[in-house]
């Protein structure tokens, strides 16, 4: 039976966690620690773990792989009890899903002469702007990179033995150098979070002078908004361990604007024209994977008309066809309508059920993205 610890049981942790059980159910053992004993209990409760501990040397004790799945800056505070733990076995992989490598693989070589494990950095390029064990799936990974960081020093033989565990996450698990990760990362992932709420921000000063700026944002300001949504706490975390990278990357971004500002002010029309084919030209031809670095969840949207006890009639329509729910939130308001449900499930085919079962109810669904 081989042990695997996870520490910190959300999206990423409960992920991991069910890839891996669904993979080998009866040849696998999942123990976890978390600082909210109400993680614990709900992971225990959906089945994405078999045991959830407050005591991290427990945890970790016997476990064949460990990995670390707590926001970056406790990543970094927890390898040392982690890797230095007297109930870690000899020979265990630890390794963690943090969104920055640099300062976790350099504290972790710190520590490695005096700990009885080896740690391999990872990175899980694949992820979604909810957080906690409920939003976790056990496809979130499918089809995504995975990045590893192992050091010069690790020997090929830990890496393989990640890997061949790994392989139930069904990501192309790729190797890297740290800092050549938080530098592509940084300009991919980081930044464009930086922006997306900067941009969030921009209109909502406007808002200020009129109601209509939010009003009326749909299509591409949703679109490309969509990540602000995230984690504050994670993204705050991932900012100030990639501090240096994402500083330059700003200030890149900032003469890039002066040529882009330039541009529109010469009225060249041209030089603007070519602006736009280029970035078309670019995006277009981003590889086609099903699942990209930002995959969707499986999102139902009803427009709930405003009379009493509507909410309920939905719960009931999918309780009755047995579809389970795995998030329910009501977003945002317009005039003609209550508001807009936004049903979260855990499979694709429990959407398509749903979707088929309250059309037929006469629910307007729709899914978005
Ligand atoms: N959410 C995403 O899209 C992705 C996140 N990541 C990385 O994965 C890590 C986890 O992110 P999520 O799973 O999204 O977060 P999450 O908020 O869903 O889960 C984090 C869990 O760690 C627990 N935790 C926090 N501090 C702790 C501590 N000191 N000790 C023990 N438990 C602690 C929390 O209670 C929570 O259960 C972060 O480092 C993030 O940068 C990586 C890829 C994608
Ligand atoms: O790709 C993005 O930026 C996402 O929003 C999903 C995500 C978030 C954090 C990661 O470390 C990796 C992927």
């Amino acid at each position: 039976m081989k042990r695997i610890a996870i520490i910190g049981i959300g999206l990423i942790g409960g992920s991991i966690a069910l890839s891996i059980k669904k993979h080998d159910p009866n040849e696998v053992f999942i123990q976890a620690y978390d600082l909210k004993e109400s993680q614990l209990q709900l992971a225990r409760a959906l089945g994405v773990i078999d045991h959830g501990t407050t005591d991290l040397d427990k945890a970790v004790a016997g476990a064949d792989v460990v990995f670390i799945c707590t926001p970056v800056q406790s990543v970094c505070h927890l390898l040392e009890p982690i890797l230095l733990s007297p109930a870690l076995k000899e020979d265990a992989i630890v390794t963690d899903v943090g969104s920055t490598k640099m300062k976790i693989v350099q504290r972790a070589q710190e520590l490695s002469a005096r700990s009885k494990g080896v740690f391999i950095g990872g990175h899980p390029m694949a992820g979604s702007h909810k957080s906690g064990v409920e939003a976790a799936t056990e496809r979130l990974f499918e089809n995504a990179y995975y990045v590893l960081t192992p050091s010069e020093e690790t020997e090929d033989a830990y890496t393989q033995r990640l890997k061949a565990l790994l392989a139930s996450t069904r990501a192309k698990v790729v190797e890297m150098k740290p800092d050549e990760h938080d530098r592509v990362v940084g300009a991919i992932s980081h930044f464009p979070h930086v922006i997306a709420s900067a941009l969030v921000e921009h209109v909502y000063q406007y808002q200020q002078e009129s109601e209509w700026y939010l009003r009326l944002a749909a299509g591409g300001f949703r679109d490309i908004t969509r990540i602000a949504s995230s984690n504050p706490k994670m993204w705050r975390d991932i900012v100030l361990s990639n501090h240096s990278f994402i500083v330059q990357q700003m200030k890149d971004w900032l003469k890039q604007m002066e040529h882009v500002l330039d541009m529109i002010d010469s009225g060249d029309e041209e030089r603007i024209e070519h602006f736009f084919r280029h970035a078309k030209e670019v995006r277009d031809g981003l590889p086609d994977t099903k699942r990209g670095a930002i995959p969707s969840f499986y999102d139902l949207y009803v427009d709930i008309p405003d009379h009493p006890g509507v909410i309920g009639q939905v719960t009931t329509l999918l309780g009755i066809h047995q579809i389970s729910i795995t998030n329910i939130a009501i977003l945002e308001t317009r005039e003609d309508i209550m508001g807009v449900l936004r049903l979260t499930f855990r499979h694709e085919c429990d959407l398509e059920k749903a979707e088929k079962v309250l059309r037929d109810a006469n629910f307007p669904v729709y899914r978005r993205d």
